[in-house]
């Protein structure tokens, strides 16, 4: 009910949500941006271990943004977050010319990725969960590096 509301509300007024990911390497300037753009300053120099997620309005959208760390280690874990994203944005350090091809690799992985991702209901089609009657079965949608829907799964 109470998500009923919200969008019919949100119909009414105009009002849209978008999720963003802000990526890119390490010392690109993820981070400079997301809080330029949410406080009008910058804040931090210290890396990112993991990530920071702001709202910010704009122009009568709500743009829920997800700034992930950019570091070596971390980057294998960007496509857990890529579920339900509207847009990425992909920053690039101009003067970081060592670093422009790996830049590129890492641009293009991410694109191959996007489209892999399936929802919960393409997996359970996949492994042909509904034509299985004589087993109790559910399905969740989980993000371990996040700890998205594990519980919700042990609760069931
Ligand atoms: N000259 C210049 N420096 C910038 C710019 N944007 C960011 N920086 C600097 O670059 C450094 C790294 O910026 P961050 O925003 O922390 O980089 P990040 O992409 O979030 O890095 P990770 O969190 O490690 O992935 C900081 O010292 C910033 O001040 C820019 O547009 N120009
Ligand atoms: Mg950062």
């Amino acid at each position: 009910m109470g998500i009923l509301f919200t969008q019919m509300f949100s119909s009414l007024f105009g009002s849209r949500e978008a999720r963003i990911l802000v990526l890119g390497l390490d010392n690109a300037g993820k981070t400079t941006i997301l809080y330029r753009l949410q406080m009008g300053e910058v804040v931090s120099k210290i890396p990112t271990i993991g990530f920071n997620v702001e709202t910010l309005k704009y122009k009568n959208i709500k743009f829920q943004v997800w700034d992930l760390g950019g570091q070596t280690s971390i980057r294998p874990y960007w496509r857990c977050y890529f579920p339900n994203t509207h847009a990425v944005i992909y920053v690039v350090d101009s003067s970081d010319t060592d670093r422009i091809l790996i830049a590129k690799e890492e641009f293009h992985s991410i694109l191959e990725d996007l489209p892999d991702a399936l929802d919960a209901a393409a997996v359970s089609e996949a492994l042909e969960l509904p034509k299985m009657k004589n087993r109790q079965w559910a399905i969740f949608k989980t993000c371990a590096v996040k700890g998205e829907g594990l519980y919700e799964g042990l609760e069931w």
